[in-house]
């Protein structure tokens, strides 16, 4: 079956709460009636929906965006629980639905939280399940003063090798000066994500409900590019945004990679020299891994040497030593000797849990 693509999908939060009127249903449906058109297209949606603040200032009546960090968790920990029911109730409109992800910056730069995070959003999607992620507010402090939704948006999109970053905003897209400022400013229809000069046109803040404005845009594009990921900066006021987008036209600002999605994971994983153990393959498995690039299955191991953790990056080698592949692998050193040579099936029974059926799996591997 051919795989299929994953595009992460950022909404800001004065186009999802009308400008701090209110969570805006009729455009969030709108948008969810696109993106089912999408899944139907052969790709998968994520959406980072951000709101929650803006949301929960509207529910407990608060005019004014409060300083205090503790009533801005507060107001987040109220409002979303209207995000999560909108973005429910929209997709139960086409019968599916929708899985509540919230993380933290820490989440994704600690190695073993990173692989949960992205097992349990790849599983989602395998589901036909849309997650929405927004970032954890409640035990986090700085990102809700800067609101950083942006590069949340691109680090999921990191996490799941993203085909593309959209990010949906209240401008047509990033302009050569802030168009609230200056109504001559012209638009920059694409540029490479890595251009420097693009931060200097984004300076100046956001909407004064979303917080990031185009600096993190640009930020976020720069940091998705290092997966491969292309991001397009648009309107999420225009109806059929996601539909240009699918069918290769480019509303907005696009701002490219250097590198395919592929490539760029290779090249990650590839820098990551540092091993912390070695797995000994038998001879068949060696042979798959080399020539068919398959993900390592536990059967195929007869041997564990080192100690790691979960997520750490491992050496594969065949019986005569050679080096195989390396890859980041999904049971720590102890768990990891116990099913040497068990099938899959047989790997909760073996250790009572189950994390992934493989012990690498081919997209966190490389091929040497
Ligand atoms: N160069 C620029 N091009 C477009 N918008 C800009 C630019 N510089 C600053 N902005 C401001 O960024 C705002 C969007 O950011 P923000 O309010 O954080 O949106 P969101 O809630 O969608 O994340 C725009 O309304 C605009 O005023
Ligand atoms: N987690 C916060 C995100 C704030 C934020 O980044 O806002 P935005 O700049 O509109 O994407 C919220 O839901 O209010």
């Amino acid at each position: 079956m051919a795989q299929r693509a994953r595009w992460v999908i950022k909404i800001g939060s004065a186009l999802l709460t009308n400008d701090g009127r209110g969570l805006d249903r009729d455009l969030m449906q709108v948008w969810v009636d696109r993106m089912v058109a999408l899944r139907e297209r052969g790709i998968d949606v994520m959406v980072v929906s951000s709101g929650a603040v803006a949301e929960g200032m509207t529910r407990l009546g608060w005019a004014r965006r409060p300083d205090s960090v503790h009533q801005l968790q507060a107001a987040a920990a109220v409002g979303q629980m209207g995000l999560v029911q909108a973005w429910e109730s929209c997709f139960q409109k086409h019968r599916l639905h929708t899985a509540q992800v919230l993380l933290t910056h820490d989440d994704l730069s600690d190695r073993k939280r990173y692989l949960n995070a992205r097992s349990t959003l790849l599983t989602l999607l395998g589901f036909s399940v849309v997650p929405v992620v927004n970032e954890n507010d409640t035990v986090v402090t700085d990102e809700i003063r800067f609101g950083d939704n942006d590069t949340l948006a691109a680090l999921v999109a990191n996490l799941v090798e993203a085909e593309r970053l959209v990010i949906l905003t209240d401008q047509d897209g990033l302009f050569d000066a802030d168009p609230r400022q200056n109504p001559a400013a012209r638009l920059i229809p694409s540029a490479r994500a890595s251009d420097p000069a693009l931060a200097a046109m984004a300076g100046g803040g956001g909407s004064g409900l979303g917080r990031g404005g185009m600096t993190t845009k640009v930020r976020a594009a720069a940091l998705a590019a290092r997966s491969g990921t292309m991001t397009t900066i648009a309107s999420g006021r225009r109806p059929e945004v996601l539909t240009e987008l699918v069918d290769g036209q480019a509303p907005g600002t696009t701002l490219l990679p250097d590198t395919s999605p592929m490539n760029a994971r290779k090249q990650w994983l590839a820098g990551h020299l540092r091993m912390r153990g070695r797995l000994i393959l038998d001879d068949g498995a060696a042979r798959w891994l080399r020539e068919a690039g398959s993900s390592l299955l536990p059967v195929g191991v007869v041997d564990v040497f080192g100690q790691f953790s979960r997520g750490e990056m491992v050496a594969c080698e065949d019986r005569h030593g050679e080096r195989v592949a390396c890859g980041l692998v999904n049971y720590d050193a102890a768990d990891a000797r116990r099913l040497c040579g068990k099938k899959s099936h047989q790997i909760a029974d073996v250790l009572g849990f189950m994390n992934e059926e493989e012990l690498i799996h081919r997209d966190n591997m490389v091929v040497l």
